[in-house]
């Protein structure tokens, strides 16, 4: 199977490319993809934009794709926010290309999006859309025309809803890696509200297995939630990534996200085990205490330095 991974030089994309043969990987660079990301792993890399129609479409026939797996995103709540105009280009305009050419070449898309489709509310795959920001919003958009896509052209397409994704090369502005390095430097990390909404996390690893085993054994038109059933407040995560740190946390409450979900919960779509949420974290923060010049130019990014709503 020759899979073409769009948004492959980003952190859960560039995950899922350690687990698949010699793929084709096609990324913007934009700020979070990092050609870095793909050393050591066996590839061919494209630069490419997903909105592209004409560039997408060569890399298609030329390589004789069987499968796109579409990582390539927009996915900082906080940036889109402030802007949510480049979340329409990439994670819906994009989408509905990629769409337009798997569907012209006959051939399988596979999807990845996201818990926050369905706001704070308990889910399984049929419950009603409702996203609280315009990052979800984008996403739900992306996924209604996935779904319009299979039932007015009879496509092969899939969606894939995991939840909080954490490991090795997440970019630095998300609350993980964030509470790692600032701890590292020590700077204080920013809590916002009272910090007792819940994520539930899930290691990049068990994602990126449990989407080769979508992409390979799918079934046309379906969603597939994937949360990783370890539901923690944020509080508790940042005390306990100080622990395995053995270093304090410095906690600065600060004004709440607007719009912020109080947590997400969805009904898994397969039967799974997921890493534990302590063996995930120690791996995590070794890879940050390893790696310091992969994250040590990102940091001066306004997104890492700063709130940008207060
Ligand atoms: C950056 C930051 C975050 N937070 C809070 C906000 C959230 O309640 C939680 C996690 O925030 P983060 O921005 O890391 O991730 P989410 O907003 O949950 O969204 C993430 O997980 C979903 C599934 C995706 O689909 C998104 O693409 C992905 O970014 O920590 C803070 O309290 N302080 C901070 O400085």
């Amino acid at each position: 199977m020759k899979f073409l991974v769009t948004g492959g030089a980003g952190f859960i994309g560039s995950a899922f490319i350690r687990k698949v043969e010699n793929p084709v990987v096609l990324d913007a660079l934009t700020y979070a993809g990092r050609k870095e990301n793909l050393e050591g792993v066996d590839h061919v890399f494209i630069k490419g934009n997903i909105s592209n129609y004409d560039e997408v479409k060569k890399v298609v026939d030329e390589y004789k794709v069987d499968v796109i797996v579409n990582f390539a995103a927009e996915t900082h709540v906080d940036r889109s926010i402030v802007d949510p105009r480049p979340f329409l280009e990439s994670n819906v305009f994009g989408v509905v290309n990629l769409l337009q050419i798997a569907r012209e070449k006959g051939i399988r898309l596979v999807h990845i999006s996201t818990d926050e489709v369905y706001g704070d509310n308990e889910a399984d795959e049929n419950s009603p859309l409702r996203p609280s920001s315009p990052y979800s919003a984008s996403k739900a958009s992306a996924d209604m025309f996935v779904l319009s896509y299979v039932r007015t052209y009879s496509m092969d397409a899939m969606i894939i809803r995991p939840s909080n994704n954490y490991g090795p090369r997440q970019f630095p502005e998300k609350l993980i890696p964030k509470t790692i390095i600032m701890t590292l430097l020590g700077k204080e990390v920013p809590v916002y509200g009272d910090g007792k909404q819940m994520r539930d996390w899930i290691f990049v690893e068990d994602t990126v297995e449990l989407i080769k085993k979508v992409a390979e054994t799918g079934e046309r038109g379906r969603i597939y939630n994937i949360p990783g059933g370890h539901g923690i407040t944020n509080i508790e995560l940042i005390d306990k990534i100080g622990r395995i740190m053995g270093k304090e946390v410095k906690k600065k409450f600060v004004k709440d996200r607007p719009g912020h979900d109080r947590f997400y919960k969805m009904k898994p779509s397969l039967s799974y085990t997921t890493m534990s949420i302590d063996e995930g974290l120690e791996r995590t923060v070794n890879w940050y205490l390893k790696n310091r010049t992969w994250w040590e130019p990102l940091i001066k990014d306004s997104f890492v330095n700063n709130v940008p709503w207060s």
